[in-house]
């Protein structure tokens, strides 16, 4: 299947020149949504995966389908102030600014294997915040997966380490 044909490429959003990949054209197209969270399960099935940790909120859009097909939890990795318990804090940069993404404390157990799921890899601050996290709390980061990546912005760079799935580049 042809993913990038669902993908719609918007000018200048949100600011500066930014060359927006909106996946909820391909969201609103069952059969490609589907067939980009298969493609995603393949990749993880053999990694003896216990749960997927996905940032906000897109990391959710592709994460909760693949946990709930594979039959594991999915542990959200939030915005700072959005959970309730007690977090784990790290602060991020992204293409277009920057923030500090949350964790429950206890959310992932030491040793469990996690699945990192998002659409999209930009610069890789979102996710090199999230692997922090998922490392600290004592995961170990078996795989990630994305539906894209931005190959001109070197966020690959920083996953090095790491067994990487993307479905598209850019
Ligand atoms: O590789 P990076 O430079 O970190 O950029 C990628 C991140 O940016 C987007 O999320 P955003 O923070 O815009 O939040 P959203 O999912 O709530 O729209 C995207 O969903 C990734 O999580
Ligand atoms: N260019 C981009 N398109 C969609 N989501 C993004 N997140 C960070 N950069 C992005």
């Amino acid at each position: 299947m042809d993913f990038k044909q669902y993908v719609t490429v918007v000018e200048d959003f949100p600011k500066n020149g930014v060359r927006f990949k909106d996946i909820t054209t391909l969201m609103e197209n069952g059969e490609a949504y589907k067939e980009a969270i298969q493609q995603m399960i393949n990749f993880a099935e053999d990694k003896q995966i216990d749960v997927i940790v996905g940032p906000e909120a897109r990391g959710f859009v592709v994460g909760c389908p693949i946990a709930v097909a594979m039959g594991v939890g999915f542990v959200p990795v939030r915005k700072a102030g959005k959970l309730p318990r007690e977090v784990l804090e790290v602060d991020y940069g992204l293409e277009y600014g920057k923030d500090s993404l949350n964790i429950h404390k206890g959310s992932i157990k030491p040793g469990q294997r996690v699945l990192i799921t998002d659409d999209l890899l930009a610069t890789g601050g979102t996710i090199e915040a999230t692997i922090k996290m998922v490392e600290e709390l004592g995961g170990v980061v078996a795989g990630i997966a994305f539906l894209i990546e931005l190959s001109y912005l070197d966020g690959m760079d920083r996953l090095k380490d790491y067994n990487v799935f993307r479905l598209m580049a850019y």
